[in-house]
């Protein structure tokens, strides 16, 4: 990875020990090392350790992600960890992050995405297909309902059911044949050495990506100047600059539940782009639509696309959610 800012903090303290905290899944653990690794490669003279916690999403294994709501699941005790000064700062899969973070805490820095798109995973009586040709009913494992309800779009012939667990789990159970085929992050798969099972990457016709999927986001103290310094160093300006309006969009339309949101962002120079969409849960309506502008303006970008796409129908496509939701 290329990272566009030079090491050049103030450390104070010279021989301070930086605790990083992470959650305990495989994944996490691969890219918690990854920014430890990449810290210490810059700042050999400081000392970083991993601190892992289990957090609420990691317990929670058997209830729908979409029921319970998925605002901080992941990223509580990771953040009551920094408020209580356990740890300095948290490595979080940027989508995990809720776009409102507590008073305290800020979005320090974020690396470089990955490729953010959604892959469709087959078992293998399937290896000869591609999502559009899968048969009538096949049944496609996500606990998204983003991928649920622009694949219902698409395809109303298949047969949604949810998944959950971690990566491993969910390959066992397409295996076993409990589904035909399963959406998940190329990203995810990628970083856990599963890219051989992406069978096709979707294009964002078909599925418009969660708002920082794929980008790492790293959180800390806003007080802690010194390991806020640190961080910059190992940011993505590109993928923050996307990330930030994604984040500004999102954070505009949500009403305290998972939400259908799916957006993709683009860089040219200076210029950047922002498209987003929001769909109801069966399919069969979508808002969706485009802004563009300065990257210094990115989260005012995001602002306004959420009331463009608000004046297009998608408050009331995200209160029929809300309202189902709380009522189950
Ligand atoms: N919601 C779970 C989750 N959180 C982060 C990733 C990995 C991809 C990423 O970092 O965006 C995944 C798995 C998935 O969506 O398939």
């Amino acid at each position: 990875m290329t990272q566009s800012h030079l090491a050049s903090p103030t450390i104070k303290s010279p021989n301070r020990t930086i605790r990083i905290g992470s959650r305990k899944s495989q994944l996490a653990l691969i890219q918690t090392y990854w920014v430890q690794e990449q810290l210490q490669k810059r700042f050999p003279n400081l000392t970083f350790e991993v601190h892992t916690m289990s957090t609420q999403g990691d317990k929670i294994l058997d209830v729908a992600l979409a029921k319970i709501g998925d605002k901080g699941l992941f990223t509580k005790e990771l953040e009551l960890g920094m408020l209580s000064q356990e740890i300095d700062f948290a490595v979080h899969s940027l989508k995990d992050l809720p776009t409102r973070l507590p008073e305290g805490l800020v979005l320090a820095a974020v690396t470089e995405r990955e490729n953010p798109a959604d892959a469709l995973v087959v078992h293998k009586k399937h290896l000869d297909k591609q999502i559009d040709t899968l048969p009538e009913g096949a049944v496609i494992g996500t606990s998204s309902l983003r991928r649920l309800a622009q694949l219902r779009h698409h395809f109303p012939h298949f047969t949604f059911k949810d998944v959950r667990g971690n990566l491993n789990t969910r390959m066992a159970r397409l295996d076993d044949g409990e589904y035909d085929a399963l959406i998940l992050a190329v990203a995810g798969l990628e970083r856990l050495g599963m890219g051989a099972r992406i069978h096709q990457v979707l294009p964002t016709e078909l599925s418009l990506y969660a708002v920082g999927q794929g980008a790492l986001g790293i959180e800390c103290r806003a007080d802690d100047l010194e390991v806020l310094s640190l961080l910059k160093a190992i940011e993505h300006v590109p993928t923050r600059d996307r990330a930030l309006a994604e984040r500004a969009f999102l954070r505009e339309l949500e009403g305290g539940c998972q939400v259908p949101i799916g957006v993709t962002t683009h860089l040219d120079g200076n210029t950047l782009m922002l498209t987003g969409i929001v769909a109801s849960v069966d399919g069969q309506r979508m808002v969706k639509d485009t802004v563009k502008g300065a990257t210094v303006r990115a989260e005012q970008l995001g602002i306004q696309l959420a009331q463009k796409l608000r004046q297009q129908g998608a408050q009331e496509i995200l209160s029929e959610i809300f309202q189902t939701v709380q009522r189950n």
